[in-house]
């Protein structure tokens, strides 16, 4: 694999109010990775890819995109990326067709292009019927197909994966975890933020885990493996996190809408 920097975060800190989000984060990330960039709820993790995306500027540090500083070069850099929020924002009152004219031709693409990519990709992820239809009336896995065809009609070459698998069944989430295989193989680099363990287990090179603004693991899973008592990415997650109250939890919950009697 090659060795060439794509992202590389100095320093990244930022504070909302009294509570310091990110810490002092420092992460460089190789062309053709697939980063699996994991922590609890509230870790800082969609934080850190909005300061990436340029969505927010208050922050202490620095961001370096394809080798420049994001600081310098604020927008440029955007046409080569591709992001997946993870509660994706989508014009409703728009068909299939007028939503990715729309992204496309803010990427700088001809209308023409536009067309015929959404027509092959449009058929690859069973949508083609939808093409004319308002995406109001979309299931939430139709819409979050949309989403990953938004994030790669202009053919990017660093991809912001939040939750890409949220609401689609079991044969599309095959087709995504393949095409993410691919898409790094072909060289694209792909930052991917999920709960979800097992695929980000299986899918990533490399596993970053935030926690309170912190990376406390950086490394390959059998790197996590071996620094910790084995076990799967679930158990080791939940060790790094302090987190062995589930049970404890679950039984609170029960009890508490149980009520006393
Ligand atoms: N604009 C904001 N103003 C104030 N606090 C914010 C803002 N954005 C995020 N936060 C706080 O920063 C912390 C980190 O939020 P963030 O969304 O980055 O977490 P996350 O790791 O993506 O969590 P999740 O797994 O739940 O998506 C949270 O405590 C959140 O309340």
């Amino acid at each position: 694999m090659s060795e060439e920097t794509i992202l590389e975060l100095r320093d990244l800190s930022i504070r909302f109010g009294n509570q310091q989000v990110l810490n002092q984060v420092n992460l460089k990330v190789n062309r053709g990775e697939i980063i699996g960039y994991i922590g609890p709820n509230g870790a800082g993790k969609s934080t850190t890819v909005k300061i990436i995306l340029g969505l927010l500027n208050q922050y202490h540090g620095e961001v370096f995109i394809f080798g420049k500083s994001t600081r310098d070069e604020p927008v440029d850099y955007k046409r080569k990326i591709g992001y997946v929020p993870e509660n994706g924002e989508i014009y409703d009152d728009l068909t299939a067709l007028e939503y990715i004219q729309f992204i496309g031709q803010m990427y700088g693409m001809e209308e023409r292009e536009i067309d015929s990519k959404l027509d092959a990709l449009l058929e690859k992820f069973d949508l083609t019927k939808v093409k004319h239809t308002k995406i109001a009336s979309y299931s939430k896995g139709m819409k979050q197909k949309l989403l990953i065809i938004a994030s790669l009609i202009h053919n990017p070459d660093l991809l912001f994966f939040d939750e890409p698998l949220s609401g689609l069944d079991a044969n599309s989430v095959i087709v995504i975890k393949e095409l993410m295989d691919q898409l790094a193989q072909s060289g694209k680099t792909i930052f991917y933020s999920s709960h979800i363990m097992d695929v980000v287990e299986k899918i990533s090179d490399r596993i970053v885990i935030l926690n309170k603004g912190e990376i406390i693991a950086d490394g390959t899973f059998n790197d996590l493996q071996a620094q910790n008592k084995d076990g799967t990415l679930e158990q080791i997650f939940n060790q790094l996190t302090g987190f062995d109250q589930h049970e404890k939890t679950a039984l609170d919950i029960v009890e508490t809408i149980q009520g006393a009697d």
